[in-house]
């Protein structure tokens, strides 16, 4: 059976409505992954006609990572750690403090049953010139697609994702990125949602998500 998906303001979802996005400590190592992007971005911006000493800059960085290396937890211990209790919007690549790689893109549920967040992408995240990565915008979509599953209903694996490239999609400029989920039928999950710039649709996307839910490590 079919089901058009309204938000759910009844039951355990009403009263306690799930955490979408971790904001950032500030400190710790929020703060030591705030500034690691800040090398990402500004490694991309200076290249290699820059008068920097690029040779001079690797060893610094392979010193950092060597520090951080020694000081690091056996792999398994960490990802128990890093899936314990409510566990994964602090290390996601979208939106979560604990990754470099997450632009990052903070998202925040409605009453309606849809989510959404902003974020302004640079350097790192161009594909043609001034645009962002299509595999990028795949990025934001797929992730902000399954939050929405996790807000307003059953959450799943992503089985199929359609995407729409619309126009292309600018860099350094707020783009809004949203989610809603529309139907629930058995396990499948249908769910869609979009990026927009200046009010107008960038990309828009279709998944298709199956309930699975891979075991947490312990
Ligand atoms: C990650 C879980 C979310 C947790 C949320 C909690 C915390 C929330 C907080 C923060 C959210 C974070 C958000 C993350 C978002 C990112 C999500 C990802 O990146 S997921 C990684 C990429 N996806 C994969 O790696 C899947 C790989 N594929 C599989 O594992 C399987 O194929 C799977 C689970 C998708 C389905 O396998 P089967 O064996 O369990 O089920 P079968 O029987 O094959 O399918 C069930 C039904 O779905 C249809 N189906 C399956 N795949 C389909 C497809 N590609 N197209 C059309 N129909 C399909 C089938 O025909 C069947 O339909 P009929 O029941 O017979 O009507």
């Amino acid at each position: 059976m079919t089901a058009d998906v309204s938000p759910d303001t009844s039951g355990t979802r009403g009263a306690e409505r799930p955490k979408l996005t971790a904001p950032p400590n500030n400190e710790g190592v929020d703060a030591a992954v705030a500034a690691a992007r800040r090398v990402v971005a500004s490694l991309l911006h200076a290249g290699d006609n820059s008068p920097a000493e690029m040779a001079e800059v690797a060893t610094k960085l392979n010193a950092v990572a060597d520090y951080l290396d020694e000081h690091a937890p056996a792999m398994e211990e960490r990802m128990v750690d890093m899936w314990a209790g409510e566990g994964v919007t602090r290390h996601d690549p979208v939106a979560g403090p604990e990754n470099t790689i997450a632009p990052p893109l903070p998202l925040a549920g409605s009453e309606d049953g849809s989510i959404q967040g902003v974020a302004t992408l640079g350097m790192p995240y161009q594909g043609p010139p001034g645009y962002v990565h299509g595999g990028i915008s795949a990025l934001l979509l797929d992730h902000t697609l399954g939050v929405a599953n996790h807000w307003s209903g059953p959450s799943g694996m992503t089985a199929e994702l359609t995407l729409r490239y619309h126009r292309p999609t600018p860099l350094f400029e707020p783009l809004t990125v949203s989610g809603r989920q529309v139907s629930v039928d058995g396990r499948k999950i249908r769910t869609i949602g979009d990026i927009t710039a200046g009010g107008e649709c960038c990309v828009s996307a279709e998944g298709l998500f199956v309930t699975q839910h891979p075991p947490r490590p312990r």
